[in-house]
């Protein structure tokens, strides 16, 4: 018997950042989207606890117990008192330190397949509280689609969507650590006032409409200054995307992945193409969101 799960990847449409809270998290008015890049995880009993990884950035990904897709089996089969012996198997589509929420994706969908394998059956509530004791970003890899995540980003409203957005994602030669961004947004922000960060009403009316171009005009990410610092390549990213025609272009939450709003399915190829002509990015994809949060795909006797 072996369950895979499989998980979007997501974009942050807002990203608005408070200052640095005592215990180094910040709060956040974090507007997530879903779009249609998985990772796909599959358990199957085995002698002990293992994780296997295969995709371009297999290399990149940790097989021991520091692997997100690992420590929520561990989380859960300590919750239940079952023994984690599992071999858990990623297929990896989602960029690795992208800031496209892989390794959450892996937990959440992890998460998912080894409640279905045990028959667990823990309470929705249950695994979003595991979700968020995992990460941030891993309790909306659970349930997908559109929604705003408060505190720092676990605490989740969902939100409507009147249609699909189409994005074009262009990868970067190398990634940026979650923890070093937000650690140049304080340095960069020294001895200023942050505001609270608060959802945009425009944005939010923008999704609910399903209108590319009021989205356009409203996506927001405070930590770009962070990642643009870290990372100044990324200016010409986001310019290729602009000459390319898209509607918005902005780096994908921590970075260093851009995301390049388009106005239909035909004008998001277009831009790809000219994107990946470009030479400004290792690779490019093309997604459209919302698409579905952690979804069992193939249990298999
Ligand atoms: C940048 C985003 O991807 C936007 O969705 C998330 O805020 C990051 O979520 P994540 O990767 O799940 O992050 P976590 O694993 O919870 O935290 C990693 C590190 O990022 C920083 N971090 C994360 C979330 C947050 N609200 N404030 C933070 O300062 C902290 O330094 C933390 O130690
Ligand atoms: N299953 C996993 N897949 C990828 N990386 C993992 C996984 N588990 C742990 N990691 C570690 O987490 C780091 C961040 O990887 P990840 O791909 O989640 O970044 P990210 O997409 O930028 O995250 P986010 O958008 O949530 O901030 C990696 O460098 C790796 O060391």
């Amino acid at each position: 018997m072996s369950v895979t799960v499989r998980v979007p990847a997501k974009v942050n449409v807002q990203l608005a950042v408070g200052a640095a809270r005592a215990d180094g998290f910040h709060d956040l008015a974090n507007v997530f989207l879903a779009v249609g890049l998985y990772d796909e995880v599959t358990v199957t009993p085995a002698d002990e606890l293992r994780v296997t990884c295969e995709g371009p950035d297999a290399a990149e990904v940790p097989l021991d117990r520091t692997n997100l897709a690992a420590r929520a089996a561990l989380a859960l089969a300590e919750r239940y008192g079952i023994d984690p012996a599992v071999h858990l198997h990623i297929a990896k589509d989602i960029p690795v330190a992208g800031g496209m929420a892989g390794g959450s994706a892996d937990g959440a969908g992890a998460l998912l397949a080894c409640d279905a394998l045990w028959g667990t059956r823990a309470s929705r509530d249950e695994l979003l509280g595991i979700c968020a004791e995992l990460g941030s970003d891993v309790p909306f890899s659970l349930v997908g689609g559109a929604a705003l995540g408060t505190g720092r980003g676990e605490r989740l409203t969902p939100l409507e969507t009147g249609g699909t957005f189409h994005w074009v994602f262009a990868m970067a030669p190398r990634g940026l650590s979650t923890p070093a961004v937000f650690r140049e947004f304080d340095r960069l922000g020294e001895g200023l006032d942050i505001p609270e960060p608060v959802a945009s009403r425009e944005l939010l009316d923008a999704l609910a409409k399903g209108d590319p171009d009021a989205l356009a005009a409203a996506v927001s990410n405070d930590l770009q200054p962070a990642a643009l610092s870290l990372f100044p390549e990324l200016a010409d990213t986001l310019a290729a995307g602009r000459a390319a025609g898209a509607l918005a272009t902005l780096v994908s939450g921590s970075g260093p992945t851009t995301a390049h709003l388009a106005r239909d399915a035909d004008a998001a190829t277009e831009i790809a193409e000219a994107l990946a002509a470009s030479g400004t990015c290792k690779h490019v994809r093309v997604a459209a969101g919302p698409a579905p949060g952690a979804t069992v795909v193939a249990p298999q006797r």
